[in-house]
């Protein structure tokens, strides 16, 4: 958790605005946000559940806290500056949780679907792919069916299998149980575990490559990320040297700073923001 001295910024001398949250940064990590508001043009690359939304049981009641859904509408308004909100959920559901303008860019699916500027094809997938994914509906749905509060949440290119609400020993089995039956059935599958959750796909693509292609779209000086799972690590050891990573919560991490949860990510975006803002000021 965090770690270190701790100073409350942005202060007002340095700004010209007040601090307006109760959620003192690391030093270190306000530093590398003020050097990185230089940076000409800037790519916030953000996941959602556990990093600007906190955890709920129904994924589709989960919601950004307002703090950090105001954070990302000042950045996204700011000059040389894209935000893209890059989940493991399906577009469909990311669109409907983020709620977001439509130039906010959004990577869903793990970086399978992708909402950039122009409307992109929906996602294709082959004959095969497709076979794949109503074999991976029999094989969980059976797992789902067979336990307690062990659900299963469709995606476009696979499922992910819930275990939030239930019992150690239901997910123990669900866990074991999906993991046997899937790969005894499909080859080219991509698991990929998360908080309560494995996900099951019949593409590989990752959060890694995501960032990727979003910086070599948006043309980006530097990046900064944020996520709290175990997939938000492929993006954060895609991160270059002028970047900056946000682990969000417990969890190891290559990250290279880390906060309690969402509440702390809306204070160093907000922060992000009043420094860059300061920037644009100054020009
Ligand atoms: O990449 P993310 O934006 O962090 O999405 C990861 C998964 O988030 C959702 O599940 C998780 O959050 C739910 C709501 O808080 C929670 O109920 C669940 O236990 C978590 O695993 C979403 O449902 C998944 O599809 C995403 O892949």
């Amino acid at each position: 958790m965090s770690t270190g001295e701790t100073v409350r910024e942005p202060d007002r001398a340095a700004t010209g605005r007040a601090s307006a949250h109760p959620h003192p940064l690391p030093d270190p990590l306000a530093g590398a946000l003020r050097e990185l508001a230089h940076q000409r043009r800037l790519l916030i690359a953000l996941d959602f559940d556990g990093t600007l939304a906190p955890e709920v049981d129904d994924p589709e009641k989960a919601r950004a806290l307002p703090e950090a859904r105001a954070a990302v509408l000042r950045l996204n308004a700011l000059p040389n500056t894209r935000v893209a909100m890059v989940s493991g959920r399906a577009l469909g559901s990311l669109i409907h949780v983020t709620d977001l303008p439509d130039d906010v860019l959004l990577v869903g699916s793990h970086g399978i679907e992708l909402r950039l500027d122009n409307p992109d094809d929906a996602l294709a997938l082959n004959d095969q792919e497709q076979e794949d994914v109503e074999v991976l509906h029999e094989v969980l749905g059976e797992v789902a069916d067979s336990l307690d509060d062990v659900w299963l949440e469709p995606k476009p290119a696979g499922f992910a299998l819930h275990t939030r609400l239930a019992s150690d020993r239901a997910s123990r089995v669900a866990h074991l149980v999906a993991l046997t039956e899937t790969a005894a059935e499909l080859d080219n599958l991509t698991v990929r575990h998360g908080k309560n959750v494995l996900e099951f796909s019949v593409r590989s693509t990752t959060k890694g490559e995501a960032v990727e292609h979003l910086r070599r779209y948006v043309k980006a000086d530097a990046v900064f990320y944020a996520g709290d799972d175990v997939t938000d690590e492929d993006a954060f050891a895609a991160l270059e040297a002028h970047d900056l990573g946000l682990k969000s919560g417990s969890g190891d991490t290559v990250a290279a700073h880390r906060v309690d949860g969402p509440a702390e990510v809306a204070a160093a975006l907000a922060a992000l923001a009043t420094f860059r803002e300061g920037d644009v000021h100054e020009q």
